[in-house]
């Protein structure tokens, strides 16, 4: 079967060429098969099963004979095997005569059949001459030989299948066909031994072109291996070669199919694989414009945020102007303030002690009037005189008072009210009740100081203090 694959690859590629591997040396197209043995070894039975194994492959076939597979074959036949009432044929005209009817035979079927190509199978040809001729009968098997290549014309079987089985078994099969035997088959045991020897003897001088098989075997195991070896010689018949050029044909469109699905699914592979790179190309490109994007955003968002802080710090900083500002503001009116309140307060300190003063100038001035008017006449006088100047001059000494009242004066010019001065003959707690609006010398904030062990008139210290205004 192998070797039949490998025929058919080779036919399918036209490197089969069946002459070269043809062992006989006609140039003939047809293939000649001889299928030779003994009586009764199978022969028809294997030409039969042959013949319809290669029709059925497609091959012209052929299946003859020898002898008898022509007229004069058929007539020579009857001679040869049928001599009953006849007188018996002499060896060398036996020979002449299966000689005779072979030249007939492949002039009339073989050579024509083999010239349009067909295969001949032929039961029996020169080999059977060789074998019963001079095997059996005992005639040179050079001059049986040569006899043949003269009928023949050197036309020689391209393979010969030799059955081989003992002629016992050979003789037993062949009497279940029924019959008569004929003048060969007639012929004793030791005739039939020498024909297989023959026959066998001849195979192994040539084994390129025999095939010999064990004919014991079964009818199917004969004709498998006849027709391993026939599928090693034969090439393929016109309908193997087209069915295998269709094969071949299908092979090569399948193939190309395959190709084309190939390069087709390669190039879907390598559109896709562009895809997934342009994909890959966007995506990329998209990740780096959001990256960029992101990042422009952050850098926006860090510009807003340092936009905001230096908005922030500029407002704080202007917070803080604004307050310095305010605070300086609010500090310099509290300075004025206090200035103000200052100079009021040294106003209502100098009205008050002017007050005290001239409290205490007339108090004294009282003082003296009193003690005058106790002092006797001439003592009152003076008394007086001097009580009228410390009247004249009251809040000090006689000298004192008048410079107080002279400073009263300049306070009055000052804008102080004049009838702010108090009435000389007021207790000290009375005139400090009598101080214009917006002075206060309470008791606990002035202090009276009665001292009379250095002065002769009752007088008090008047100590100042000032409530603070608030501002
Ligand atoms: N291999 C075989 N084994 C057994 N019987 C066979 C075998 N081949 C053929 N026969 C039988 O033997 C008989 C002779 O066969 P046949 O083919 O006529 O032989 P041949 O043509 O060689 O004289 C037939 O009855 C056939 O059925
Ligand atoms: C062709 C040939 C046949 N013979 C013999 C052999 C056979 O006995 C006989 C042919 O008889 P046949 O009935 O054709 O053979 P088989 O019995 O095998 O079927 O002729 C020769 O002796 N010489 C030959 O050259």
């Amino acid at each position: 079967m192998r070797a039949r694959l490998s025929r058919i690859t080779a036919a399918a590629t036209g490197g089969w060429r069946p002459s070269a591997a043809r062992p006989s040396a006609h140039a003939l197209p047809g293939w000649f098969i001889a299928v030779e043995g003994g009586d009764g070894a199978g022969k028809t039975t294997q030409i039969d099963a042959l013949a319809r194994w290669l029709r059925k492959r497609g091959f012209d076939v052929v299946t003859t004979r020898e002898p008898g597979a022509t007229v004069l074959g058929a007539k020579l036949r009857e001679i040869l095997l049928h001599t009953k009432d006849r007188e018996p044929v002499g060896a060398r005209a036996e020979a002449l005569l299966f000689a005779a009817d072979r030249a007939d035979h492949v002039e009339k079927v073989v050579r024509p059949a083999l010239e349009r190509g067909a295969i001949v199978l032929t039961d029996r040809h020169v080999d059977s001459s060789i074998a019963y001729q001079s095997g059996g009968r005992g005639l040179p098997v050079d001059q049986i030989a040569a006899l043949s290549e003269f009928a023949t014309e050197g036309l020689r079987p391209d393979l010969v299948v030799l059955l081989d089985v003992d002629p016992q078994v050979a003789w037993e099969r062949a009497q279940t066909r029924g019959g008569e035997p004929d003048r060969l088959e007639a012929e004793p045991e030791q005739f039939h031994g020498r024909v297989r020897e023959a026959f066998r003897s001849r195979a192994a001088a040539d084994p390129d072109r025999y095939l010999v098989v064990d004919a014991a075997e079964p009818p199917g195991v004969i004709i498998a291996i006849v027709q391993d070896r026939l599928e090693e010689l034969l090439p393929l018949s016109s309908q193997e070669q087209a069915e295998a050029r269709a094969r071949e044909k299908a092979l090569r469109e399948a193939e190309k199919a395959e190709l084309r699905e190939r390069e087709a699914r390669l190039a879907a592979e390598r559109a896709e694989a562009e895809r997934a790179e342009q994909r890959r190309r966007a995506e990329q490109e998209a990740a780096r414009q959001e990256e960029e994007r992101r990042r422009e955003q952050a850098r926006q968002e860090q510009a807003r945020r340092a936009a905001e802080e230096r908005a922030r710090y500029e407002r704080q900083k202007e917070e803080e102007r604004r307050r310095a500002d305010e605070e300086r503001r609010e500090e310099q009116l509290r300075e004025a303030g206090r200035r103000e309140q200052a100079e009021t307060d040294a106003e209502h300190r100098r009205q008050i002690e002017l007050a005290v003063r001239q409290i205490e100038a007339r108090a004294k001035g009282a003082a003296r009037e009193r003690a005058a008017r106790e002092l006797p006449p001439g003592a009152t006088a003076a008394a007086a005189t001097a009580a009228r100047r410390s009247v004249d001059q009251p809040g000090s000494e006689p000298d004192e008072a008048g410079s107080d009242v002279a400073q009263s004066d300049a306070s009055a010019s000052a804008g102080i009210d004049q009838t702010a001065v108090l009435p000389v003959d007021l207790e000290p707690t009375q005139a400090l009740s009598a101080l214009p609006d917006g002075l206060s010398a309470d008791r606990g904030g002035v202090d009276v100081d009665d001292d009379d062990d250095d002065d002769d008139a009752p007088r008090s210290r008047w100590h100042l203090s000032l409530g603070k205004r608030k501002l």
